[in-house]
This record gives structure tokens, C-alpha cells and sequence, in this order.
């Protein structure tokens, strides 16, 4: 490791100083300080856009700074690239992972290591290492699995280990438990810790305050490109947190009145679907949501959630073979070919679980992407034409509604932050007031001032007598959200409870395929989810 600098005695693991970065003329890093002592985990929070990707892409070597110095172990290191960093003991895991898909556990480790030629004896050295890290880290994982056929928790723990390997000294890891069950979720949480009290340096970055007041021993937090507070985790709470984020008070829980259900707007009997490669991802769903009230699907990602919400929402995936019936508001609507179209006329909305590929056109601006799908309503056609004005207007008035970030309508989508991008695709759906929302995962990567925003729209569309179909892997807004829940597993519903008589076990146990109260000798679930998640 030749370009690590020498730790001198007692220095923090990471000393930035001054740091400032730029795009244009968004400001996205002002004159960062930031002190992370060794052997701590350091959680970072601030709003969508608040400059923390931005902060870690420069520590990682992905973009260099207008202005400052970063110093590792007390040491001034210039990081120009990514190998740099990795060889000054920095490791990265990223939101979404740098893997690739047709390589094997043992190839992704070692590729790019230093001694990552796939020569045999090397192999073989790496092969054993790479044993004894998962053994030391209970990281279990299989290294001869291909990338693609493992979960995404066990991908994560893929990039861990790479990072292990590679004698990380400090990891930062950007929003991990995004894709994790909870289950999941404790496991990493305690391997971080495990990672901590041998010495090494974690930096967290999340939006769960939950995570930070469980596991890390202090908090930055980020507003606008500047740290506006350094704090120790102990010392601070969860409704400090976010006023110093959001710079008000923050409700961190949903108001709302019981529901007051009318009628039947979606039913849906018998669905099945068996994909392209012959796959049954649905097994027969039978599901009523009524005006006014919010339907919860719950259940551990790729249980056949995503099929659902995609037939649903009119674009089946390509070759897939479906059988049952859907009404909407009493009339049948079509199960086979693509018809987003026709059923956004008929009044469905749909928030895509993933915003990046189905919700938005990256390299389109953001007020195309806010008209995209409702360009040809009646009041923005002028004649013959298109009424563009009237089109930007509209568009405008919801981005600035939204609280988008920069509210720059003529900026491309790729250019806005995650949460900023998910305002976007809600602001579309949200706002044409669908009698049925079909929305999946709607806050994932979004800041708690925007949840909260959103939750509140969600919550705004069923009172005034609109059916919600919500979607989400996020146990805590299925239970702030629902009028009822239903848990769904390998493609079937496997219970319905009312959120006021759900416990997280309860449900964790049906998430898992289990009917609970089962005697543990026979509680085998009957099959992994259809993508094999454990
Ligand atoms: N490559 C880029 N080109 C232009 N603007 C960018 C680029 N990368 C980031 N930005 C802008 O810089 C600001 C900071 O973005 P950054 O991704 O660091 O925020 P963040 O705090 O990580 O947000 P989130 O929580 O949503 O991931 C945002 O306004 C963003 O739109």
C-alpha cells in the first residue's frame, strides 16, 4: 500500500478542510469542515440535494474539489482518482452497487485489487482470503455464485467484502439499508459494529433516523452544501436532527383521520402471471381497494409486488402470460398488451417503483418529465397544436408545489438528486388526483421533510375519496399509511391485518411465508420468494 500516508499518533481518520464543489452554478459542497475521529461510525444526514454524495464522491476520488484539502490519518493526500483512494484504505458502497452481474463472487472481489490478475496461484491466495474475511465478519457468501443470482442483501455484503479485501481502513456507505429487509438491516448493522470496535472508520450516510440514533457515535448534519452541526448521537434526538436538516420542525408522524371507505374502485380476482423464462410470479390474487381508503401491500422486495403494480399500471413485462380479471370502478379493464395510456384515461396514476428506468426520461427536463404521459389533455391542446406555455406553466407550479430542488424546470432529470428525482415522477401522478394511486416505494431515498410532504399528499388523495394501492418495503410507512394491510409472498397475499392490530412480528412472520403461530418444526416457508430472497 504504497500511497497510504502515515497515521500520525492520535489523528482523526478523516480531516476535511475548506471543501467546496461546484456544477455550474449549483453550489452542491460550501466550505466543508468535517472531523471524523478513528474507530467511530459517523452518520451524515441532510435533505435530498444537500451535498452529501457530493462530500463522499470527492473523499472516493469520483470528483475533485474547487477548493480545500482532505487529510487521512492526519496526513494531506491528494485524491485524484478512485485508486487513490483505495490505496490511502478508503472503500466505498454505493446506493447502487458497482458489481458485475455475469461475474462470479470471487472475480468481483478481486477485480481491480492489486493482485486481481486471474492467474491461478493468485485465485487460489484470493479465494482463501476471501474465506477468512467472511468468516471473520460473518459475511457469509458463496464464492463461486454469480453476482445475478444472488439477493440484493447478499450483493451488499459482496461489496463489503470487496472492500475488506482491498484493507479498507475507512468504509463509507451510502444509504445501505435502502434494499435491505430488517432483517437484513440488523445483520449489517451488526457487522458495522463489529468493524468499528476493531478500529476501522465508518461513515453512514442515511435518512432513517432511526439508523443514526441506533448505531453511530456522531452526526454531521448537511443543509444546502454547508454543515451546519457536528454533533455526538447521545447528546442530540430525533426531532433535533431533523430541525437542524430541514431547519423547522418536522412532524415525524402521519396525522390522519380513520378512513371512511366508499365504494368498490379496483377489483382484482384470480390474477395470475408466469413470465417470459416460464416463471409464475403472481399465483392468484384476489384484492378490493374502495374509495378513500389506502390498501398496503407489505413484503419482502421480489415477492411479486413489482408484477403486480406493473400489470396494474398497464405495461405487463415483456412475453409475460396473465389470467384473471381487474375492474376498475365496475368495468373491466384489458389484462394483456401495453396500456398505460388507457389506463391513465381511466384514471389510474402510477408512481413506478424504480423512478430512474420506469418513472422518468433521465435526459429530459424536468418540466417534460412532470408532463410526460398528460401532454394531450384537453387543456393543453390549443386547436391542433400543443400548448408548450401552457404545458412549462403547469409543469412549473407542481415542480415549485413539490419543493423540487433546484427548482430549475429546464434542468435534465439526470441532474437532480434521488429524492429530488422521486418528487418529480409523485408530483405528475399525485397531482392529476387518479381515482385509483398506484405507487410504489415512494420514499425511498427521500429526506424526511419530503416524507413527510408526501405522506401528507397520499394521505390528502384518500380523503377526498380517491383509492390508494401503496406498495413498500418499508414496514414503518406501511403502518403510517394503511387502512389495511396486506402481506404478499412468493406471488400469493398470505394475510390481511388492520394496522391497529399488526405487530411488526405478526407481519414479519407472514413476510417470511409463515402463517404466525405456527410451531417453530413446522415453519419452513414453503419456497424462497420468486428471486430468491431469503
Ligand atoms: N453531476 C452533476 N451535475 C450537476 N449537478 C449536480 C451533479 N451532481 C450533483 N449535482 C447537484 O448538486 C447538489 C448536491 O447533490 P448530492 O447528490 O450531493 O445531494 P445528496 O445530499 O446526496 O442528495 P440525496 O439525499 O437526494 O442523494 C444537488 O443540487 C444536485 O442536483
Amino acid at each position: 500500500m504504497t500511497a497510504r500516508p502515515e497515521a500520525v499518533n492520535g489523528a482523526p481518520a478523516i480531516e476535511l478542510r475548506g471543501i467546496s464543489k461546484a456544477f455550474g452554478p449549483v453550489q452542491a459542497n460550501k466550505n466543508i469542515d468535517l472531523i471524523v475521529p478513528r474507530g467511530t461510525i459517523h452518520g451524515i444526514i441532510g435533505e435530498n440535494g444537500a451535498g452529501k454524495s457530493t462530500l463522499m464522491s470527492i473523499l472516493y476520488g469520483f470528483y475533485r474539489p474547487d477548493a480545500g484539502e482532505i487529510l487521512i490519518g492526519g496526513g494531506p493526500i491528494t485524491i485524484h482518482d478512485s485508486q487513490t483512494a483505495i490505496r490511502a484504505g478508503i472503500g466505498m458502497v454505493f446506493q447502487h452497487f458497482k458489481l458485475v452481474q455475469n461475474f462470479t463472487v470471487l472475480e468481483n472481489v478481486i477485480l481491480g485489487a492489486e493482485d486481481g490478475r486471474l492467474l491461478r496461484p493468485s485465485l487460489a491466495r484470493a479465494r482463501g482470503e476471501l474465506k477468512r474475511l467472511a468468516s471473520e465478519y460473518e459475511l457469509q457468501v458463496d464464492p463461486d455464485a454469480m453476482i445475478e443470482d444472488l439477493s440484493v442483501g447478499h450483493q451488499q455484503r459482496v461489496e463489503i467484502l470487496k472492500a475488506l479485501y482491498r484493507q479498507a481502513d475507512i468504509l463509507i456507505l451510502d444509504e445501505p439499508t435502502g434494499v435491505l429487509t430488517p432483517a437484513e438491516a440488523d445483520h449489517l448493522f451488526r457487522i458495522l459494529r463489529g468493524l468499528r470496535d476493531e478500529g476501522k472508520t465508518i461513515i453512514l450516510i442515511t435518512h432513517k433516523l432511526r439508523e443514526i440514533m441506533e448505531i453511530t457515535d456522531n452526526v454531521s448534519v448537511m443543509r444546502r452544501g454547508e454543515m451546519v452541526a457536528s454533533v455526538k448521537t447521545s447528546e442530540t434526538s430525533p426531532s433535533q436532527l431533523a430541525e437542524l436538516m430541514v431547519g423547522r420542525k418536522v412532524l415525524l408522524r402521519v396525522e390522519k383521520a380513520p378512513a371512511t371507505p366508499g365504494a368498490p374502485v379496483l377489483e382484482v380476482r384470480g390474477l395470475r402471471m408466469v413470465d417470459a423464462a416460464g416463471v409464475e410470479r403472481l399465483r392468484g390474487i384476489d384484492l378490493d381497494i374502495r374509495a378513500g381508503e389506502v390498501l398496503g401491500i407489505a413484503g419482502v422486495a421480489g415477492n411479486g409486488q413489482s408484477q403486480l403494480l406493473e400489470i396494474l399500471g398497464g405495461y405487463p413485462e415483456k412475453g409475460a402470460r396473465l389470467e384473471g380479471e381487474i375492474r376498475l370502478k365496475g368495468a373491466a379493464l384489458p389484462l394483456t398488451g401495453s396500456d398505460a395510456r388507457a389506463r391513465r384515461e381511466a384514471g389510474v396514476g402510477h408512481v413506478p417503483e424504480d423512478r430512474q428506468v420506469e418513472g422518468l426520461i433521465m435526459d429530459f427536463s424536468a418540466w417534460e418529465n412532470v408532463a410526460f404521459g398528460y401532454h394531450d389533455a384537453p387543456e393543453f391542446q390549443n386547436g391542433w397544436l400543443m400548448n408548450q406555455a401552457a404545458i412549462r406553466a403547469d409543469a412549473s407550479a407542481k415542480i415549485e408545489r413539490f419543493d423540487v430542488r433546484p427548482p430549475n424546470p429546464e434542468l435534465a432529470a439526470k441532474n437532480f438528486s434521488g429524492g429530488n428525482q422521486q418528487k418529480i415522477v409523485v408530483a405528475r401522478e399525485v397531482e392529476r388526483n387518479p381515482d385509483l394511486l398506484l405507487i410504489g416505494q415512494p420514499t425511498r431515498g427521500v429526506d424526511i421533510g419530503a416524507i413527510e410532504f408526501i405522506h401528507k399528499r397520499i394521505i390528502a388523495l384518500r380523503d377526498a375519496g380517491k383509492a390508494v394501492l401503496l406498495v413498500s418495503v418499508e414496514l414503518d410507512e406501511i403502518l403510517a399509511l394503511s387502512d389495511r394491510i396486506a402481506v404478499m409472498f412468493d406471488g400469493r397475499i398470505m394475510g390481511e391485518r388492520l394496522p391497529d392490530q399488526a405487530t411488526t412480528a405478526d407481519l414479519g412472520c407472514l413476510m417470511a411465508g409463515v402463517e404466525p403461530g405456527t410451531p417453530p418444526e413446522q415453519a419452513i416457508p414453503p419456497a424462497m420468494g420468486p428471486a430468491g430472497v431469503a
